[in-house]
């Protein structure tokens, strides 16, 4: 059994070293207006008709070392994120880039009925993996590799929610 008290100052014990995470979070939550709509053709329920909610988008971010000022990531630092969350949530029609209804997404399109965003797959687990990987490479870069996304959670609203996570990262 290895356990002891942990120092305060340097967080190591005589018998065991503690790896510090320290996370952030950012939310845009369900009055951000990232308004979509979309249909899960896969569904055998009603959701395979369209239909459509204003979605709550939550990123935890993680590190083992705080910058210069004490931060994980800062807060401020997602305004390019958010204008792209936009882009791809407000106001759009998502399907699936395998919906056999695909050429009628595209017509409606065409018509400037629907504005449409084809994405590999459509659901908030799917919707979640796919913000996450754009995410990623933007934390990474903006920190030099000291932050890692973590997880995101997309929420169609208070009862009903989907997180994906990677767990990848090695520590440095
Ligand atoms: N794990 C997931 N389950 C479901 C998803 C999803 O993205 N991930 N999506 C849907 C539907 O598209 C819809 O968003 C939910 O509709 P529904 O099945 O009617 O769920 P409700 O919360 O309205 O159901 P209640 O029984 O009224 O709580 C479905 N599942």
């Amino acid at each position: 059994m290895t356990s002891s008290i942990t120092m305060p100052d340097d967080r190591v014990t005589s018998t065991r070293k503690h790896i510090e995470t320290y996370r952030s979070t950012k939310s845009y939550d369900h009055n951000e207006g990232l308004s979509c709509c979309f249909r899960q053709w896969r569904a055998d329920s009603h959701c395979q008709l369209i239909h459509g909610y204003a979605l709550a988008v939550k990123f935890v971010f993680a590190t083992h070392h705080l910058d210069e000022r004490n931060w994980c990531f800062d807060f401020g630092a997602l305004k390019e994120v958010k204008a792209w969350l936009h882009s791809l949530l407000d106001h759009t029609m998502i399907v699936a880039a395998d919906d056999p209804e695909l050429p009628r997404f595209h017509n409606l399109a065409d018509a400037k009925l629907v504005d449409l965003r084809i994405l590999p797959g459509v659901g908030c687990e799917a919707l979640a993996r796919y913000v996450h990987d754009h995410v990623a490479t933007i934390a990474r870069e903006k920190t030099n590799g000291r932050v890692w996304l973590e997880s995101v959670e997309i929420r169609e609203h208070a009862g009903n929610s989907a997180i994906y996570e990677l767990h990848s990262h090695t520590p440095h």
